[in-house]
């Protein structure tokens, strides 16, 4: 019997149609929609006159553009405004479920998907934002799509599709104390870089992703992006069922039992075909941060920023300009640097074990007088244990500053920017110019080389703070 990998059994299951030498006509389970995406594709739809196929396959939030202080009171930027009701109006009429600003789920789209139970094994995702990727945490295909593609989707629950090429990343061992999935993830791009897995659909494999729980399986699919790929995924186990159980969508009672046999079954089948695989030491992994404009710009903390050795023509040029913008030169070491901002939040590390790692860390201790510290939790959930289990006091008595959910300093979109030239350490997964308002200085690292930095007010290792 032809051995098939996880991935080609989820995609096989889900052809409507193969067309040969085209793209195949691929069935998607769940779509995902937020403000800035999708107001083209409605307008479209109507202009077409056509109707959403299954409208209950679709959940939407509003979650870039939105503010994150008084999210009970009109919003004030125009644009944003206009796109947050034309989300409302849009799902009121099509009858698609809102998860508005300030009800009980309001988020990060791959924040409140997972936690709603919605995103299971054996899916196919899809939303109008490249960061779907996170959901393949549960062992899903799940991708960003662009605005024709969500309006495609929006009419027929379907997409063309050409099947991705399939690579496996292997990573055996344990990594230290200190030592997150974000760096794990964060030293994979650095290793194959930012466009290391163009074109591939990732599937990640080994002990190290086998002893993460699902919030830090889902940091590392997230990512996946980061390095090129059209996504990335994890098998489904234990620790998948035991967090899908009893959660609001997920199934209930005999169904359940059913369920789990089926997802049971997706594993890569041994002896199963990559078109590349790589191999990691999970003993080498250490706490990561990145120096540059880009995700595979990354270095260990205790190392120093790669000098221009063997580096030529272009590529010395590419190199010094994003360094340039950094404010950092080759060979200077990167611990010590002062820091003006830190961020925790975003559909990377915005989840309660993230926001948890740092009230642990932060805990009795002050940040340090020039840094600013935002913690913006990845949803209303989030938020409400974050108050509950006492982490929002701890975090404001060491001199955090909480807001509401929403992308926040993630991306410029809204009123939560860095200052041209300030230096934020940041939990979120890009770092390119301007990407956290113009002239901003991002390095991306853990929540908990995050917390550290918040302490000392420069780039420290979690591992020497006390
Ligand atoms: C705005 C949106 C389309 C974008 C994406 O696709 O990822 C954003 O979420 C991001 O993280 O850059
Ligand atoms: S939190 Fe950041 S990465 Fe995630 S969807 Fe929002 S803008 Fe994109």
């Amino acid at each position: 019997m032809e051995k098939k990998t996880l991935f080609d059994k989820i995609w096989d299951a889900h052809v409507v149609k193969s067309v040969p030498d085209g793209p195949d006509v691929f069935f998607i389970d769940k779509h995902f929609i937020h403000e800035v995406t999708s107001p083209v594709a409605f307008l479209n739809l109507e202009k077409r006159g056509v109707g959403v196929m299954y409208p209950e396959r679709t959940v939407a939030t509003p979650d870039h553009n939105v503010p994150t202080i008084d999210q009970d009171k009109t919003i004030k930027d125009k644009l944003s405004r206009m796109q947050v009701e034309k989300l409302r109006t849009n799902c009121k009429k099509h009858g698609i479920e809102l998860h508005d600003l300030g009800s009980a789920h309001h988020g990060i789209v791959h924040v409140i998907g997972p936690e709603l139970g919605i995103t299971q094994p054996g899916m196919t995702i899809v939303c109008g934002d490249s960061h779907t990727s996170t959901h393949g945490a549960f062992g899903a295909i799940a991708f960003g799509i662009g605005t024709s593609e969500v309006e495609m989707v929006l009419a027929t629950q379907c997409i063309m599709q050409s099947k991705p090429k399939k690579m496996r990343i292997t990573v055996d061992g344990e990594v230290g104390p200190g030592v997150t999935s974000k760096d794990i993830i964060l030293y994979i791009i650095s290793k194959i870089s930012a466009a290391g897995a163009t074109g591939y659909f990732v599937e990640y494999a080994g002990s190290a992703f086998k002893s993460l729980s699902m919030e830090a399986r889902m940091t590392v699919c997230n990512m996946s992006i980061e390095m090129g790929a059209r996504g990335g995924l994890i098998a489904p186990d234990e620790t998948t069922f035991e967090y899908l159980k009893g959660k609001q969508y997920a199934p209930k009672g005999a169904d359940w039992e059913k369920t789990l046999a089926e997802w049971t079954a997706l594993q890569t089948d041994e002896g199963a075909v990559f078109d590349k695989e790589h191999y990691f030491d999970a003993s080498d992994i250490e706490p990561m941060i990145t120096y540059g404009t880009n995700p595979g710009m990354g270095i260990k903390i205790k190392d120093i920023i790669p000098t221009l050795d063997g580096m030529e023509g272009s590529n010395k040029k590419t190199y010094l300009k994003s360094l340039d913008y950094m404010g950092f030169a080759p060979g200077e070491p990167i611990k010590g640097k002062k820091v003006d901002f830190v961020f925790v939040g975003s559909c990377t590390n915005g989840r309660i074990e993230d926001i948890r790692s740092v009230a642990n860390f932060v805990k009795g201790k002050k940040k340090a007088d020039n840094i600013t510290a935002w913690i913006v939790p990845g949803s209303r959930e989030v938020e409400k244990m974050a108050h509950e289990e006492g982490l929002v006091k701890i975090l404001e008595e060491a001199g955090f500053k909480l807001r509401q959910p929403g992308c926040s300093a993630c991306l410029a979109m809204n009123d939560d920017k860095i200052p041209s030239g300030k230096y934020a350490v940041s939990t979120s997964n890009r770092n390119f110019e301007g990407r956290q308002g113009p002239g901003a200085r991002t390095l991306l690292a853990s929540p908990l080389t995050v917390a550290a930095v918040a302490v000392t007010g420069e780039i420290s290792d979690p591992r020497e703070v006390f």
